[in-house]
C-alpha cells in the first residue's frame, strides 16, 4: 500500500494523466497554494453544503493519518472551506493534505504551515456551523467521480485521481509514459538536424 503511494509519487501528474488518457483530471482551476506542493494519498471524500464547513470538522476528526481530505465544495468561491486553524488541525492530526473545490482563507498562515492545500482561490468569509454534508462517499470534485480510497495526486500541473480498482495498471502505463518521456527529453540537447528529423519521422 505504502509502496504504491510512494510510486505515484515519483510520477509527475501529466504522465499519470496520460495513463488514463486525460479522463481523470481535475478542473485546472484547483491549484495548489505552493507551486513546490506535492501531494500522494489515499482520498477521504467529503461532501459539503454550500458555506457550511461542520461536516469538514467531522472529516478532520474521523479520517486515518495519511489520508487526504477532497472535498466537494460545489465550487463556491464566496464561504471558506477552511482557514488556518481548521487546515492546521488536519495537518496537527496526520491527514496529508486538501483538495477542495472551492476556496480557502488566512493564506499567510496556511502558507506558514507549508501544508499542502489545492483549491480554486482565496476569500475572506467564514463558513457556517449548522450541519449537514456526508463523510466517506463517492464525491464529484472538480468535475470527477472519487471514492473513498482512490489514490489522489496533485502538483504544480494540477491533480488527478486513480481509481482504487484501476491502479496497478495505471502505475505500470504512468511509469511507461515518464520513461518514454525522459528518453524524448534527450533529444533537445542533440543538433538540431536530429530534432527536425524526429520531427519529419512523426508528421510524415
Ligand atoms: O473556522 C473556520 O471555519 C475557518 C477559520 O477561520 C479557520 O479555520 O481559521
Amino acid at each position: 500500500m505504502t509502496n504504491i503511494i510512494s510510486q505515484f509519487g515519483k510520477i509527475p501528474t501529466p504522465c499519470i494523466s496520460d495513463a488514463m488518457q486525460g479522463l481523470n483530471n481535475m478542473n485546472s482551476s484547483i491549484k495548489p497554494l505552493k507551486e513546490s506542493h506535492k501531494l500522494v494519498g489515499r482520498a477521504f471524500p467529503v461532501k459539503m453544503p454550500v458555506g457550511d464547513n461542520r461536516v469538514v470538522l467531522q472529516a478532520i476528526r474521523e479520517a486515518q493519518p495519511g489520508d487526504v481530505l477532497v472535498i466537494d465544495a460545489k465550487g463556491d468561491t464566496y464561504r471558506a472551506v477552511a482557514g488556518d486553524f481548521v487546515v492546521g488541525m488536519a495537518q496537527a492530526l496526520g491527514i496529508k493534505g486538501l483538495i477542495v473545490d472551492g476556496v480557502i482563507r488566512d493564506i499567510q498562515g496556511i502558507k506558514e504551515l507549508d501544508y499542502p492545500v489545492f483549491c480554486k482561490g482565496t476569500t475572506v468569509a467564514a463558513s457556517g456551523k449548522a450541519g449537514a454534508g456526508e463523510i466517506n462517499v463517492p464525491i464529484s470534485c472538480g468535475g470527477v467521480t472519487v471514492h473513498p480510497g482512490d489514490l489522489i495526486v496533485g502538483d504544480v500541473d494540477g491533480v488527478v485521481v486513480v481509481p482504487q480498482t484501476k491502479e496497478q495498471s495505471i502505475l505500470a502505463k504512468a511509469m511507461e509514459k515518464m520513461e518514454k518521456d525522459q528518453k524524448r527529453a534527450t533529444l533537445l540537447s542533440s543538433h538540431p538536424d536530429e530534432i527536425r528529423k524526429y520531427l519529419d519521422d512523426l508528421l510524415g
